[in-house]
């Protein structure tokens, strides 16, 4: 499903939609676990979440918070996505401590991968689905979580989790893969801006090039797919 904003519009039009559902998933299971993304598009959508009248329409307490991907830099770094989505909005809403799950800089970043592949196991297996929802962004490249073109985890087929050095940004980065996305319940892309026009129309009406646009293997088996996309984005479609 895709669903057109004017600008100004768009993170409010994915608040009014994400608590809505949350809300409906506690409802039924008790629990809402969500991944979250790095990159600017998000904040906006963070911010509002973290303001009200949003802030008091849901129980954080049964939320359950997880990323996409992560920068391996320090927590304190500007670019680590958790810092970012801790100073948009966990800085300021009543999730536990212990419901929110980072992926970890301090530590080597396969180790890392793996330590956090061995909690969404503990967490996911035997679940009719994985997360509840994965927000996802794409780059002007046709990037999503970590999975670059040309890098070799875009065709992971079974960990849930990976861990590599992206030369181009001298920096490693972790990702969730395609394998553990597909199985969420539901799967948010936000995406805005006419830089990325041209991309976001070979993604979704071009040939299937994952090499080339690796947010062509978002696809989830049973969950739904939705594109939250703004006017400029969307200009080509
Ligand atoms: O850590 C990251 O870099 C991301 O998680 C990445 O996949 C991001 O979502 C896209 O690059 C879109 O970023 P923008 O929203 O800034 O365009």
């Amino acid at each position: 499903m895709i669903i057109k904003t004017k600008t100004d519009e768009l993170a409010t039009r994915v608040a009014d939609w994400l608590i809505g559902y949350a809300n409906e998933v506690i409802q039924r299971q008790g629990r809402f676990a969500i991944a979250l993304s790095g990159g600017s598009t998000p904040k906006t959508l963070h911010m509002l979440l973290a303001a009200e009248p949003y802030r008091s329409q849901t129980d954080w307490s049964k939320w359950q918070v997880f990323w996409g991907d992560e920068r391996a830099v320090p927590f304190a770094d500007e670019r680590n996505n958790a810092r970012m989505a801790y100073d948009t909005l966990l800085n300021h809403v009543p999730v536990p401590e212990e419901h929110i799950h980072v992926m970890r800089t301090d530590l080597e970043p396969l180790e890392a991968a793996r330590e956090y592949a061995y909690t969404l196991h503990s967490l996911f297996d035997g679940q009719p689905a994985t997360f509840d929802l994965v927000l996802l962004g794409m780059g002007d490249d046709g990037h999503t979580l970590s999975l670059f073109p040309g890098q070799d985890v875009v065709h992971e087929q079974d960990a849930w989790t990976s861990a590599f050095w992206l030369a181009s940004q001298r920096m490693y980065r972790i990702t969730l893969t395609a394998p553990v996305v597909n199985q969420a319940a539901c799967v948010a892309f936000l995406v805005a801006g006419a830089g990325k026009a041209e991309t976001l129309k070979a993604v979704l009406e071009g040939p299937y090039l994952p090499d080339q646009y690796p947010s062509q293997v978002i696809k989830p088996t049973d969950g739904q797919l939705i594109w939250f996309i703004d006017e400029a984005a969307g200009a080509l479609l």
